[in-house]
């Protein structure tokens, strides 16, 4: 049996949003100072039909499905800094990753004819350039943030300038987008005014919660001059109340809601920013809510959009979007992580699947692992079976309430519960550094049943966050599941390693081998560094802000 103390045995820290308290049922705000709690609504579920198949079953996740939710503790005081670190129980002071993101390239487009890209006023070596104020250098440093990622590099810069120029940035999963967006809010916020300044939208309430973590992670020195971030998920706790808050992160349906009722004032709003933009650009219903959210804005207000993947078809509305942006962009070859071993297990058929994962779960001993299906029904089903075989698993899907969402989570964030369940709704955005297999249990696919390039994309990308390597072993069973991740293969580049069920020797000795280049994680990818690529886009007005 493999030995899966990884994230003890090599030192690796827990991830920024891991050290975090999710304390269930939080809705808790960054300070002692209670921050009033905002209104909620049920947040629209819209959910995709599940598969061609007859069964009366169940839906497929596709997004926050979530409708009601108890109310909320508050969250824990970040006075002591060491404290709130540990906060999900870590049994030592883990100071950042100790890793350093591998090298890759990006494409820099400036919304500004006249600028170039490569110069060094558009590109930052360490967080000191930036002239970051004492409270936030003091943040970075204690959470082990030593110097800022490629995305980092490249986008702070751009994101930070004065006046503010709307933003689109893709790069890898597990890069510090979020910390990247983060703190280009915290830097514009006026402490003086207690109004809320700046919107996050991001497509589930987990992410939105991991978001507004690591904001009062971020910010946890600037709360004594009086910072306070607030969360509008759905929370019937809340309903009538008021969304305080100088940065507010939310869902859409939600953050929509909590407008239309004048639960949120909108007036000094600055910055919005939708992590995970395709998704919520290219999804009908949370398109048309970000939509309607950014016209109660500010039209001064700085846009700016993050995300792993940005299909052309997206990235045309994303233009749109944030008209005359900044961008960074990746081409799609350089999208995949390269720490995340790819392979891929041959089995006889969909019944066939459940034997093989019983059998891999009993000849493997993982950390923390993901398991996504595409049904809810399927979900259960291997909770059930699994359960009984008495492994520690938790299942989540969009057919919890919110509080089960948040103590299920909880759970396996805490590392309660070693192997998660669940469908695409948790594919993005999750940082659970511990997480070192994920498993496709089904192939993704969309709704008109083809390859879902990104969301494969997004679900590996919860391994190896960071300069972590990780495994991801996708199922297929027939032909068509073949062909659709060879066809995903083709799409990023890449060639996933076949492992056949009719030899688990073979597979044992394959697995345990990857699992333990993960525990060995702290060894640095090889880096090849070409210079930027750099092309100006139509010149722009830049977009002014109040303040
Ligand atoms: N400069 C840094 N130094 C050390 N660790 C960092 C740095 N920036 C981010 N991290 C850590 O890297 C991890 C991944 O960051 P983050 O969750 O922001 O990735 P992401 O790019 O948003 O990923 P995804 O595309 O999956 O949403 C987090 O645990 C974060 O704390």
């Amino acid at each position: 049996m493999a030995d899966n103390k990884s994230s003890d045995t090599t030192g690796i820290a827990k991830s920024f949003a891991d050290r975090l308290s999710f304390p269930d049922q939080t809705n808790g705000t960054s300070s002692d100072k209670p921050t009033e709690k905002f209104n909620w609504a049920d947040e629209v579920e819209t959910p995709i039909e599940a598969s061609p198949q007859p069964a009366p079953i169940e839906k497929v996740d596709a997004t926050e499905a979530t409708t009601k939710e108890v109310p909320a503790k508050p969250a824990a005081s970040n006075d002591s800094s060491l404290s709130m670190a540990q906060g999900d129980g870590a049994s030592t002071w883990l100071n950042g990753s100790g890793l350093d993101e591998p090298e890759f390239d990006v494409n820099v487009k400036l919304a500004d004819l006249q600028g170039d890209p490569n110069s060094p006023l558009n590109s930052i070596k360490s967080f000191d350039e930036l002239n970051l104020s004492d409270a936030l250098q003091r943040s970075l440093a204690l959470n082990g943030f030593h110097k800022p990622s490629k995305i980092q590099e490249r986008a702070l810069p751009l994101l930070m300038k004065n006046p503010a120029s709307n933003f689109i940035g893709q790069s890898q999963s597990g890069t510090g987008k979020t910390a990247a967006f983060t703190l280009n809010m915290l830097t514009r916020i006026d402490l003086t005014n207690p109004s809320p300044q700046c919107l996050v939208l991001a497509p589930t309430r987990e992410l939105a919660r991991q978001i507004a973590s690591v904001a009062k992670m971020l910010g946890m020195f600037m709360e004594a001059d009086g910072l306070t971030i607030g969360e509008a998920i759905p929370n019937p706790a809340n309903r009538g109340k008021p969304v305080n808050g100088q940065i507010i992160v939310g869902t859409p349906g939600t953050v929509m809601d909590v407008m239309k009722r004048r639960q949120l004032d909108t007036r000094s709003i600055k910055v919005l920013t939708l992590d995970e933009a395709d998704n919520m650009l290219d999804i009908g219903g949370m398109g048309d809510q970000c939509q309607r959210v950014k016209q109660q804005l500010s039209k001064n207000a700085q846009i700016v959009l993050f995300s792993a993947t940005f299909p052309d078809q997206v990235l045309n509305f994303a233009n749109t979007f944030a008209p005359k942006s900044n961008q960074i962009t990746l081409e799609v070859e350089k999208l995949t992580v390269k720490g995340i071993k790819q392979m891929y297990l041959d089995c006889d058929s969909d019944e066939a699947k459940y034997e093989a994962l019983l059998k891999f779960y009993s000849l493997m001993t993982i950390a923390s692992s993901i398991i996504f299906v595409r049904r809810r029904d399927t979900a259960t089903e291997i909770e059930k079976r699994m359960v009984a075989s008495g492994h520690a698993v938790a299942a989540l899907s969009g057919a919890l309430e919110g509080s089960e969402r948040d103590a299920v989570f909880n759970r396996f964030r805490t590392g309660e519960a070693k192997v998660l369940i669940t469908t695409n709704v948790l594919a993005r955005g999750i940082d659970v550094q511990t997480v070192t297999m994920v498993i496709n249990y089904d192939v993704p696919t969309t709704q008109d049943h083809q390859p879902d390039y990104e969301t494969y994309l997004h679900r590996i990308g919860r391994t190896g966050r960071f300069g972590r390597t990780g495994a991801a072993l996708t199922f297929v069973h027939d032909r068509r599941s073949w062909e659709m991740l060879q066809e995903i293969g083709r799409h990023f580049g890449i060639e996933p390693t076949r492992l056949d069920t009719s030899d688990w020797d073979a597979v044992e000795k394959m697995l345990k081998g990857v699992m333990k280049n993960a525990r060995n994680a702290g060894a640095k990818e090889e880096v090849k560094t070409e210079p930027v690529k750099a092309e100006p886009v139509e010149a722009a007005k830049e977009v002014t802000m109040d303040g």
